[in-house]
């Protein structure tokens, strides 16, 4: 078959298949011609070569033989030498935009080029999260299914599920991969109800090699959304396609999620992205800043900066990126070097706000735990050594902490005068120079205390 009968037969198809499904998968074929019987076509996705492969596929090999009897068959592929999938962040071709216009059913969301895993700062508290999506990222065997991946504000699970989408398409990009939020998933299906079109729904997400869906707490108490998500959960798993899910918490104390689904994400590998800690937060600052280096060549940076930033800013690592990002558009504004003051007075209200209540009783609980007495023990009257010494560590940290007095703090230890409270402290103070035991202690409990 030449070319130009090719385009005389999808002249044909089109009023065959109508207008809508012409424009939307006939149009985009690329014939590229007949090898020992196969007629080839190349198209934009796997995807999209396994959908018209299925629906339209015999339609065309009929019209074909009408002409050709030396077609047996027919193949629809991705070329090799393919950009990347064109529905991320790519412009859209034309055919591809047309059919999302057309139908909204093209289920993938586009990928940001910052989350990578070479941007991905991995510390104590993500580094399993991290492990476990390296792993799927491979592409390998499915070994767990799904990964379920949870977490609070802004810790890292949107940048590690959009990892993954990138290496696989560099590792295994014949795989269909398919990345969307809870919430599209739920309007792809609210639109497919709508227009009737639940078949091509169901088609479309079962056929994907690789469902990825973020936030998946947003389906919790949409019933009819989670009733179909579950019997798409179901077919993939079914066919050992690997699955990989984001939530704000662990699966089970999603509130109005159903039991069975609740107990289907449970069945892979569930893992937590920990709140950040200082040497977390100072390691995704030190790399921010590398890269910042190249925006602003000329911008100087006193010491100490980074280290104040990752002691005072919360857990939530988009507040640490605004703040940084700020701070050198404000500093490169004025001309003038980063230094602690300039970060005070530009950020004096982020550090307000992130500023970390600790209290009394944390403090009290926190230091019983790390010298293994009960908490009666440190607060009541008993002078033992064994007591009195953790009780003044609490006490020191507790004046140094908070900003409470010390007449308060005394009541909060059992009624225990000021001047006690006072002695506690300034015993702490002169053991910390003396005492390395004491000062790792203190540097222990600081740090899980701010954390
Ligand atoms: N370990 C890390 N290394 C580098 N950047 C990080 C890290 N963790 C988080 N970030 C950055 O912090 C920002 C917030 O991360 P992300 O959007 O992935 O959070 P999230 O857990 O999905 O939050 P949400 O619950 O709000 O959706 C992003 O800009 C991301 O790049």
């Amino acid at each position: 078959m030449t070319k130009e009968e090719w385009g005389q037969l999808k002249q044909d198809l089109r009023s065959t298949v109508g207008a809508s499904n012409y424009k939307n998968w006939i149009e985009p074929l690329d014939y590229v011609g007949v090898t020992d019987g196969i007629a080839v076509f190349h198209v934009p996705t796997s995807f999209m070569g396994n959908y018209v492969s299925q629906n339209f596929g015999d339609r065309i090999l009929y019209q074909i033989n009408q002409m050709s009897s030396d077609v047996r068959r027919v193949q629809f592929k991705v070329p090799a030498n393919a950009p990347r999938r064109p529905t991320r962040t790519a412009p859209q071709p034309e055919a591809a935009a047309a059919r999302q216009e057309d139908d909204m059913l093209i289920p993938t969301a586009p990928l940001d080029e910052r989350f990578t895993f070479e941007t991905f700062v991995v510390g104590k508290p993500n580094e399993l999260a991290h492990a476990a999506a390296k792993r799927v990222a491979e592409g390998g065997p499915v070994t767990f299914n799904p990964l379920f991946l949870y977490g609070g504000v802004g810790l890292g699970k949107t940048h590690l599920m959009h990892a993954i989408a990138w290496e696989l398409q560099e590792n295994r990009p014949e795989l269909n991969v398919v990345y969307l939020s809870a919430e599209q998933f739920m309007y792809r299906f609210v639109q497919a109800l709508r227009d009737r079109k639940m078949m091509d729904f169901k088609q479309m997400f079962r056929s994907v090699d690789v469902l990825m869906v973020d936030d998946v707490q947003f389906i919790a108490g949409k019933e009819s959304t989670q009733e179909e998500f579950f019997h798409t959960f179901n077919a993939l798993v079914d066919q050992n396609k690997q699955i990989i899910i984001s939530g704000d918490r662990a699966p089970g104390e999603i509130k109005n999620l159903e039991e069975r689904i609740k107990s289907r994400l449970q069945c892979g590998l569930v893992v937590d992205l920990h709140p950040t800690d200082y040497e977390l937060r100072l390691g995704i600052l030190q790399s921010k800043v590398d890269r910042y280096r190249a925006q602003y060549p000329d911008l100087d940076m006193a010491d100490g900066v980074l280290e104040f930033l990752a002691h005072r800013i919360s857990t939530n690592v988009r507040v640490l990126e605004g703040a940084l990002t700020r701070l050198f558009a404000f500093a490169s504004l004025v001309k003038q070097e980063v230094t602690l003051e300039l970060t005070q007075d530009c950020l004096a209200d982020v550090l307000r706000a992130s500023e970390r209540k600790i209290s009394i009783e944390e403090i009290q609980r926190r230091v019983a735990e790390h010298y293994n007495i009960r908490l009666s023990e440190m607060i009541g009257p008993k002078r033992l050594r064994n007591f009195a010494r953790p009780r003044q560590v609490a006490m020191y940290l507790c004046k140094q902490l908070t900003s409470r007095s010390l007449p308060e703090i005394g009541r909060r230890f059992g009624g225990r005068d000021h001047t006690t409270v006072m002695h506690g402290v300034k015993r702490i103070d002169e053991l910390r120079i003396q005492d390395a035991q004491i000062a790792e202690d203190l540097e222990i409990l600081r740090r899980t205390l701010e954390s």
